[in-house]
């Protein structure tokens, strides 16, 4: 089954709900507040369940619980009409969605830091070693300076990766900056501001145009006019 195929047999032939890829992350409790906002009720949504399907009371919409870093295979390949992700993940993957809305949440900053006092040039001799969940934006930002840089992907924790000598230096989000604080980093340079984005299916889009509009439209007055910061 292709992915437009696999799209039409989850949308039930352009009818039936449309479905919302979610993360139990720092996008969810903001997109949830739009999505109650903009009408939606979903009666047995809760953070802490276990159930991986919600759908709303009206049932027009049904949210799917999935890994933040899968939001954006579940919509490529057609297991979500749309998903909620932030900027720095759809930049970092560089994935064939459409991304027609900015719902401002999830502010935060892709930024170079380095330890206190060593923000100076990088050690000469040899590539400058960066740990980062972002391997490509981060290479990206290295060659377009051509610095000679040495990537080392982590998962989280990145701040670490200095202290113990991993790194010289860590490409990492930073929100309220009280991470890099208490580890005695600083910010050396930012590479982007990121907000949670709106993603939709390429084969989606033309199939259910119209029910996915009528989504945007209906949660558009509730995107905060500025961005926020989320937890
Ligand atoms: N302080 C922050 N730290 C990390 N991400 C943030 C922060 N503030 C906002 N975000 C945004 O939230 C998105 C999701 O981040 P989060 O750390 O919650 O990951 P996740 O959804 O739990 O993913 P996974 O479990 O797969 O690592 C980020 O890609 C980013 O756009
Ligand atoms: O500026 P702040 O508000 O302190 O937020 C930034 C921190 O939050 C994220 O980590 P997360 O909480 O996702 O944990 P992780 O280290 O497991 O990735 C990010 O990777 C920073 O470490």
């Amino acid at each position: 089954m292709n992915r437009s195929e696999r799209i039409e047999k989850s949308s039930g032939k352009g009818t039936g709900s449309l479905s919302l890829a979610l993360a139990k992350g720092k996008l969810l409790t903001d997109t949830m507040e739009i999505l109650e906002s903009a009408g939606y009720r979903f009666p047995d949504f809760s953070p802490g369940s276990r159930k991986l399907t919600f759908l709303s009371e009206d049932g027009s919409l049904e949210i799917l619980m999935v890994r933040g870093s899968d939001v954006l295979s579940y919509v490529e390949y057609g297991g979500a009409h749309m998903g909620v992700v932030g900027l720095d993940l759809i930049l970092e993957e560089d994935r064939p969605v459409l991304e027609p809305l900015d719902l401002k949440i999830g502010f935060c900053r892709l930024v170079v830091a380095a330890p206190l006092g060593q923000e100076g040039p990088p050690p000469l001799g040899r590539p400058i070693r960066v740990a980062t969940k972002y391997p490509r934006l981060a290479e990206k930002y290295y060659v377009s300076r051509g610095v000679s840089v040495e990537i080392l992907k982590l998962h989280g924790s990145l701040e670490l990766a200095p202290k113990v000598g991993l790194s010289d230096r860590i490409v990492d989000l930073v929100a309220t900056g009280k991470t890099i604080r208490e580890n005695h980093l600083e910010i050396v340079d930012e590479i982007l501001a990121s907000t949670g984005r709106i993603v939709v299916s390429r084969a989606a889009w033309p199939q259910r145009n119209q029910a996915i509009r009528s989504f945007l439209e209906r949660i558009v007055p509730h995107v905060p006019k500025d961005p926020v910061i989320s937890s």
